[in-house]
């Protein structure tokens, strides 16, 4: 649960509206009349109210996202970066946003007995931020009554039904964070993580840290101009050279991100760079490489390393980044499913695409459109992208494996399947990962706390004849 400490700004009183507002907003309300429900003032007289802006906007965002349009990461940045609102509002709205999506699926219980029918979008994403403000950070009901009703009439939806749902819904279970999942992924996590599932699905309704893998100079760089190195809730303040940082700046605004001594990465994403073992000198092929993160951490750990993908702009995303780095590698777009005309590696590193269900905290979307189905379909993908992978293993080779998802179809399972199809294949312990992990199958998972993503790697050594 959110702590009062991280809670941002309560809901305010509405402010009055000035003349030139009433005119632009009575256009787009429904009904421009004091209505039974509008705020009222102590005296009972109805007054007009400007609706929030971050709230507007974080419920604009919700709608682009639960409509599956976007990414809550790319929906946020582009709307924040057109609405010019203060940084406490664009707090707000990203507190908003992401709050309501990680805790979905118990607002939606919350919500359930009290909406009868489908509820248009607009309404069911106005619906959820308000129940995330009155149920989860504690915004006094009558505030959210009148900031939500407000918000409704500017075409949000009926706000004689936004009152009396809000002033209804109340938490179903004492908010036990296994209903902020679907029931059957919170039985995936249960057999993920045993025991530690509670922990780590509780965690999982935290706010994302940002990790930086940084050099030397970056790193004092960045304490220089102020930023820190911080611990989180039970976790180190780095993993290796990937340390959680909280900036005083935006990235890009660095000194250590524009020289090239700074990259975003998860710490388990470089687990699955450190699985490899020595790469220094080695021929590295990063299959389904995407943006080409982990070819940059191969690269800079002395790899000669080529990065396949099916889709070419993603080439160009990874080489503009490894010439900010100062870094090289090769990209090859091809399809995996076949296998490309390339030669075989002693290194092979297969990222596969995956459903992401390793990468909730930061990811909260997934859990909205993640379906059984939709794990089964991506075993199959990464099953044929084994299969050209471990064509591309050299004889005596090393072919790692990894998914960011803690299902046991893409992750264990899928490792049994390609062992049988492939017995030239055996697997191996796996090296020191710095960060802490489960056994899983033959490979492991890491364990999602304290901002470190769920990722299965396992570690696969191809006959030498
Ligand atoms: C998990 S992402 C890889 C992330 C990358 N390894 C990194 O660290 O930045 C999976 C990638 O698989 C690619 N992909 C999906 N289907 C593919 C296919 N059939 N052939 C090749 N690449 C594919 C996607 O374009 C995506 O970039």
């Amino acid at each position: 649960m959110t702590s009062p400490r991280s809670r941002p700004g309560r809901a305010r009183p509405a402010q009055d509206r000035t003349a030139q507002d009433r005119t632009s907003q009575d256009r787009a309300a429904r009904d421009d009349r004091p209505r039974q429900d509008a705020p009222q003032d102590g005296a009972g007289r109805a007054r007009f109210v400007h609706a929030n802006p971050a709230r507007a906007l974080s419920v604009r965002v919700l709608v682009s996202v639960m409509a599956g349009d976007s990414f809550a990461a790319h929906a946020l940045d582009d709307a924040l970066s057109h609405a010019d609102l203060p940084p406490r509002d664009a707090g707000l709205c990203t507190h908003l946003v992401y709050g309501t999506l990680r805790y979905a699926p118990l607002l939606e219980a919350a919500l359930a007995p009290l909406l009868r029918g489908e509820t248009p979008l607009k309404a069911r994403a106005l619906l959820l931020c308000a129940t995330f403000e009155k149920l989860v950070l504690g915004t006094p009901p009558h505030a959210v009554v009148n900031e939500y009703v407000t918000l409704a009439r500017t075409g949000f939806g009926p706000p004689a039904l936004v009152n009396a749902v809000l002033r209804r819904v109340e938490a179903p279970d004492g908010l036990n964070p296994d209903l902020t999942l679907p029931g059957w992924l919170a039985g995936q996590y249960r057999e993920a993580f045993g025991a530690q599932s509670s922990a780590v699905i509780a965690d999982l309704l935290q706010p994302q840290p940002l990790w930086l893998r940084l050099t030397p100079a970056g790193q004092d760089s960045l304490l220089d101009e102020g930023s820190r190195l911080v611990a989180g809730e039970g976790t180190e303040a780095a993993f290796g050279d990937v340390a959680r940082v909280e900036l005083n700046r935006p990235l890009r605004a660095t000194e250590a991100y524009e020289q090239g001594w700074a990259q975003p990465i998860n710490p388990a994403s470089m687990a699955c760079v450190l699985a490899l073992g020595d790469v220094d000198g080695h021929a590295v092929l990063d299959l389904a490489g995407g943006a080409g993160i982990k070819a940059a951490m191969l690269s800079a750990a002395g790899a000669n390393v080529t990065s396949v993908d099916r889709v070419p702009g993603k080439h160009r995303a990874a080489r503009n980044n490894m010439k900010r780095l100062g870094l090289n590698a090769n990209f090859i777009t091809a399809d995996l499913t076949q296998a490309p005309d390339l030669t075989p590696g002693d290194r092979v590193l297969l990222d596969a695409p995956c459903t992401g269900s390793g990468t909730l905290r930061s990811h909260p979307e997934i859990k909205l459109r993640l379906t059984p189905q939709a794990v089964q379909d991506a075993a199959l993908l990464q099953a044929q992208m084994l299969d050209t992978a471990a064509g591309l293993t050299a004889p005596g080779g090393v072919l790692v494996y990894s998914v960011c998802s803690v299902t046991q179809a893409e992750g264990p399972q899928a490792v049994q399947g390609f062992l049988t199809r492939h017995p030239e294949f055996t697997p191996e312990a796996l090296p020191d990962l710095l960060v802490p992990a489960v056994p899983s199958g033959d490979g492991a998972l890491t364990l999602p706390l304290g901002g470190v993503d769920g990722f299965f790697i396992a570690r696969l050594r191809k006959r030498a004849d």
